[in-house]
């Protein structure tokens, strides 16, 4: 299941004009072209709406944790008091990367931009507030901003003990990004082939 909307909320997300303004600001096309969750599940990014109050009591988030195998879990505040290197980070979490492993964000307090590649290498803004739970797989290009609120606060998750390295864009002989693609791009560009004929 790519989806639930509990309590009525469902995610925002976009594809981005590519303008210089500030990162923080939506940047959204005109007119504004808004991306399904199916487009989102086709790149394999999951997403719930949760009970971010009292998500360690709640089923919902217990039984996707238990099933996805999320042994590991801490929590991140992104703000200079809070995040070790705040400046450095933030500049980091907005290089477009890759990891080994998927990307795990529960959203417990405030909200944020996490923009992924589509199958067209355009970019998609996803927003992200309290009690979104969102799966980026391992090997899509992404990247992290705040939005102008200026606060996040995550449950980041991991199956067995964690690895945060991100290698930066471009990774196209990385294996994790050649079964990304082969995975999520490929079988699309195979379904419009048979189509076409
Ligand atoms: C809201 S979590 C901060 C972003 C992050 O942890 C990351 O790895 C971005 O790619
Ligand atoms: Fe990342």
């Amino acid at each position: 299941m790519a989806s639930s909307n509990k309590g009525e909320a469902t995610i925002q997300a976009w594809y981005m004009n590519e303008t210089d303004e500030d990162q923080r600001l939506p940047h959204h096309c005109d007119p504004p072209e808004y991306v399904s969750l199916d487009k989102l599940a086709e790149l394999g990014v999951l997403y719930w709406h949760l009970d971010a109050d009292n998500y360690e009591t709640d089923e919902e988030f217990n039984k996707i944790r238990e099933s996805r195998g999320y042994t590991y879990s801490d929590l991140i505040t992104c703000c200079p008091d809070k995040l070790p290197n705040y400046e450095c980070k933030l500049k980091s979490f907005y290089e477009e990367h890759i990891h080994t492993d998927e990307e795990i964000r529960f959203l417990l307090e405030g909200s944020g931009y996490f923009d992924v590649r589509d199958n067209n290498d355009r970019w998609i803004r996803i927003w992200v507030k309290k009690g979104d739970m969102i799966v980026l797989p391992a090997g899509i290009y992404h990247r992290f901003t705040m939005d102008s609120d200026n606060h996040t606060k995550a449950l980041r998750l991991f199956v067995g003990e964690p690895v945060w390295t991100p290698y930066n864009r471009p990774q196209d002989d990385h294996p994790i990004r050649k079964q990304y693609v082969e995975a999520f791009i490929e079988k699309d560009q195979g379904s419009h082939a048979v189509e076409a004929h």
